[in-house]
């Protein structure tokens, strides 16, 4: 690979990034791709745009459903690997394609941000993680040609905390969490949100937040719900989350 793309969810930007991404990238050039800009708030990408260009690295806000953003990514994979061509005609070879590598967690939108490139449904998206399961050239015009590949976690993901961010964003399977501890996280997550807070919890389910306790919260709810049934509330909770209900927010603010 020439350059690599490395697409993260906007909404945890530092939990999906991989531990060892740096040094697997060596001396290519990387672009970050922000995907799913349109589940953050404009508060939110803008803070993160700074932080990023305040580290001198480039960033591109995309939604890769909708297509914003692909354009100015073919441009910028085209550009950023020019040299690629220049040492390749100082040596007197022909020009080739440039090779860029989309990398980056299950789910985060590599596949959709492929097909809204190429505007063909070239790699399969859906919206469960695992989807692309194996490696995937494809070629864009005559100057690039993509790498499609499955998303890549650790083995095991040492900080708790970003496990914890990845499931409730739903980019890592169900099977590898329970549902009604990640809900009572959030929970707790979203009361201190200065965008959320407990009176969003009020107004959507018609119940007083009584502690900042979220597996309480959750208890409360599967009650007042669904007949007790822990699992079902938390499940609730979390489609919410990333249906928007409570709003659009980043879970991860950038470091300061
Ligand atoms: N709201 C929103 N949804 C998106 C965006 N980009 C992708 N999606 C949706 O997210 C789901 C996952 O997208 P994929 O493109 O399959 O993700 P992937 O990174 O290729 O996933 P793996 O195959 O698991 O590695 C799909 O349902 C997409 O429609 C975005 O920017 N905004």
């Amino acid at each position: 690979m020439d350059v690599v793309i490395e697409v993260r969810d906007a909404r945890i930007p530092l939990a999906t990034t991989h531990p060892k991404m740096d040094s697997w990238l060596g001396n290519r050039r990387r672009i970050i791709v922000m995907n799913r800009e349109d589940m953050v708030s404009a508060d939110d990408r803008n803070a993160w745009a700074t932080y990023f260009s305040s580290q001198g690295i480039k960033v591109i806000y995309s939604n890769g459903q909708l297509g914003m953003g692909t354009m100015k990514l073919g441009r910028m994979a085209k550009s950023a690997a020019s040299t690629v061509n220049t040492r390749r005609r100082e040596k007197g070879l022909l020009p080739r394609p440039v090779r860029a590598g989309i990398v980056g967690y299950p789910n985060v939108g590599k596949s959709s941000l492929i097909n809204r490139l190429l505007k063909r449904r070239m790699c399969p998206a859906a919206p469960r993680p695992g989807v692309t399961r194996e490696l995937k050239w494809v070629r864009f015009g005559k100057d690039l040609e993509l790498l499609d590949s499955p998303g890549i976690l650790p083995m095991r993901i040492s900080d708790q905390a970003a496990a914890l961010k990845l499931a409730i964003c739903d980019d890592i399977g169900e099977r590898s969490y329970d549902f009604a501890d990640v809900a009572a996280i959030l929970v707790q997550i979203l009361l201190r949100h200065p965008a959320v807070g407990s009176e969003a919890f009020r107004k959507r389910y018609k119940i007083d937040v009584d502690s900042d306790c979220g597996k309480l919260f959750v208890t409360k709810l599967s009650v007042h719900l669904f007949n007790g049934d822990t699992t079902q509330a938390a499940f609730r909770i979390l489609s919410d989350f990333r249906k928007g209900r409570f709003g659009w927010v980043a879970l991860e603010r950038p470091p300061t």
